[in-house]
């Protein structure tokens, strides 16, 4: 899936300023503007481009802001230090960019040096300590991918999330101290970092990998600061979710994108390509359904034998709304996914019944059914199930909803229900099988982005199955797509280049479409809030 266009090394200019990740630390309220059809079209195009580069599309700034609103927790280190420690994972390479003459002397020579290639893995972030729940969950519920207001509403997104954040904080701290008292999330993504650097090496490619996380530390903004700092020329972005939502990888793109578009010395010097999802390689496939597979033959597991137990693949659900209003393909791959794994498990000889439920849900709006805790009740109380191996599906590391949820909550509500003989498959972290195809998902889009590909398989939804088919550039750039019929399903390799995006909500064609007002328990909520806000304003100083 290729075709040929020429690879040019990206040439450096001196460096312009290296930091911006402390301008991005606004407070002001969001809005979100709508992106246009249009605009969308121009996104899709990307889909199995490879780079672009100097093409970026004029930013609203509100939005922008809105999107990096969030508070950091303060912390020992001065921030700029600790955005480079925190996200380069070659120490060696961290600590030689403290020195400020070096790196402006290496700045100084990288024109005539040679591509560097880095690597950046999006994930979500977790508190490490019980201090950092509030902010942690006040950074996630300011995100507009996250908590979706209606525009009228939109200038409420920081005070909801600071309410929502201090009302879910004390249940949250909770959790966290039943897993030692903060999320294993960081240590974990560090690890796959320095894995997947390692297979990268193994296979000929040498490469930095920088983490980036959504939502706590080591930030997005800090893992673009050192990779500015490192020189990168050639930077392979991958979001360590295998299933692409807006409220995840779009997320996480959105923002990073707004940080190329703010940032001229990025779309000059970093050309850039995007994994934007990758459950159906089959290296992850194949990965998960050998877990699975060891986890219901291990000698010492619950089961009477290894065709007991029900396969239960749990995944984190999202609201409706993202998939029926804002054509979210989170679903659509969601279920491929399980029946390539289970396509895969009979392939090697496994065919245990299995079922596919959604766990994880916040708030009062409805979320993707089945639900995981009412499917274990049915399954135990109606249906007679005994044995459960629970597949966590939607994460490739352990963390609060694999360690709590599953491993506790959902393990005592099986019991509750009858099901007494339970597994629960581990999550890949740094599975050598997965990283392996992790560094080969990296090499295959370093060579999409070498031949420039100008048309590449694509996958488009259609109805509610998920159909092949193909494209070129030329019509999805024409300006005619139609943004509500095509929340394409990315296969990896066809590199995205963030710099050619209206919007990552624009490279799905969903995001920031329009939607039709609805009257629920949020929205009663939210208009509740302003008018006392608004009251509260009025209101003439005692
Ligand atoms: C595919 C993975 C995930 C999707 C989709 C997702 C959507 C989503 N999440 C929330 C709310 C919360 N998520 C929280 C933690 C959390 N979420 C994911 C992954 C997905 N979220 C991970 C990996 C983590 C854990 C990080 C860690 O600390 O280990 C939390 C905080 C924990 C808690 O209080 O329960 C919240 C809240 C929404 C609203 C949403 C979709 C709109
Ligand atoms: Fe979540």
């Amino acid at each position: 899936m290729s075709s040929a266009t020429t690879f040019a090394t990206a040439a450096s200019a001196p460096r312009a300023s290296s930091r911006t990740a402390a301008s991005s630390r606004g407070t002001e309220p969001p809005s979100v503007s709508p992106r246009s059809a249009a605009a969308a079209s121009g996104a899709s195009s990307l889909r199995g481009s490879g780079r672009r580069r100097h093409r970026c599309p004029t930013r609203n700034n509100l939005d922008v802001r809105s999107r990096r609103m969030r508070i950091d927790g303060g912390g020992a280190r001065s921030p700029e230090t600790t955005r480079r420690l925190d996200a380069v994972i070659d120490p060696g390479a961290a600590s030689t960019m403290d020195d400020d003459a070096a790196t402006d002397a290496r700045a100084d020579s990288r024109a005539h040096e040679e591509e560097k290639v880095g690597v950046l893995l999006l994930n979500l972030g977790g508190p490490e300590t019980l201090d950092d729940v509030q902010p942690f969950l006040y950074n996630l519920f300011a995100d507009p991918d996250i908590i979706r207001l209606p525009p009228a509403l939109r200038f409420l997104q920081s005070p909801l999330a600071t309410i929502l954040s201090n009302s879910r904080a004390p249940k949250s701290q909770e959790a966290y101290a039943s897993i030692g008292g903060g999320s294993p999330l960081r240590r974990i993504t560090d690890e796959q970092a320095a894995a997947l650097k390692a297979a990268l090496k193994s296979k000929g490619v040498g490469a930095d990998v920088y983490v980036g996380m959504r939502y706590w530390k080591p930030f997005t903004e800090d893992a673009v600061d050192a990779i500015k700092a490192d020189g990168v020329t050639t930077l392979v972005v991958l979001p360590l979710y295998p299933q692409f939502s807006i409220s995840t990888s779009g997320s996480s793109l959105r923002l990073l994108e707004d940080i190329f578009s703010e940032d001229a010395q990025l779309q000059r010097d970093v050309a850039h390509t995007v994994i934007p999802s990758w459950y159906d390689r089959p290296g992850y496939v194949a990965s998960m359904a050998k877990l699975i597979k060891k986890e219901i033959e291990r000698p010492d597991s619950a089961f009477d034998s290894p065709d007991e137990p029900l396969i239960f693949f749990s995944a984190h659900g999202v609201p409706v709304s993202y998939v029926e209003q804002a054509g979210d393909p989170y679903k659509a791959e969601m279920e491929d996914c399980v029946a390539r794994i289970v396509d895969e498990l009979k392939r090697l000889g496994v065919r245990n019944e299995h079922v596919l439920a959604y766990q994880s849900r916040v708030g009062p709006v409805e979320w993707l059914k089945p639900y995981t805790d009412d499917t274990i009740r049915e399954l135990g109380e109606k249906r007679g199930c005994k044995a459960m191996v629970a597949v966590p599906i939607s994460f490739v590391s352990e963390h609060i909803e694999t360690l709590e949820e599953i491993d506790m909550e959902y393990r005592e509500l099986a019991e509750e229900s009858g099901i007494t003989k339970w597994g629960r498959v581990p999550a890949l972290d740094t599975d050598p099988t997965f990283i392996a195809d992790l560094a080969d998902a990296v090499v295959d889009s370093l060579e999409g982005m070498k031949a420039d590909v100008p048309s590449a398989r694509a996958k488009k939804r259609s109805g509610s199955g998920v159909s092949s088919g193909s494209f070129d550039e030329g019509w999805l750039s024409s300006g005619d797509y139609d943004a509500t019929d095509l929340p394409p399903v990315m296969p990896i390799g066809a590199g995205v280049d963030i710099s050619d995006l209206g919007s990552v909500g624009d490279l799905l064609g969903v995001g920031f479409k329009p939607e039709p007002w609805k009257w629920g328990p949020l929205e009663f909520a939210m208009v509740t809030l302003s008018i006392l806000l608004i009251t509260i304003l009025a209101m003439d100083p005692p």
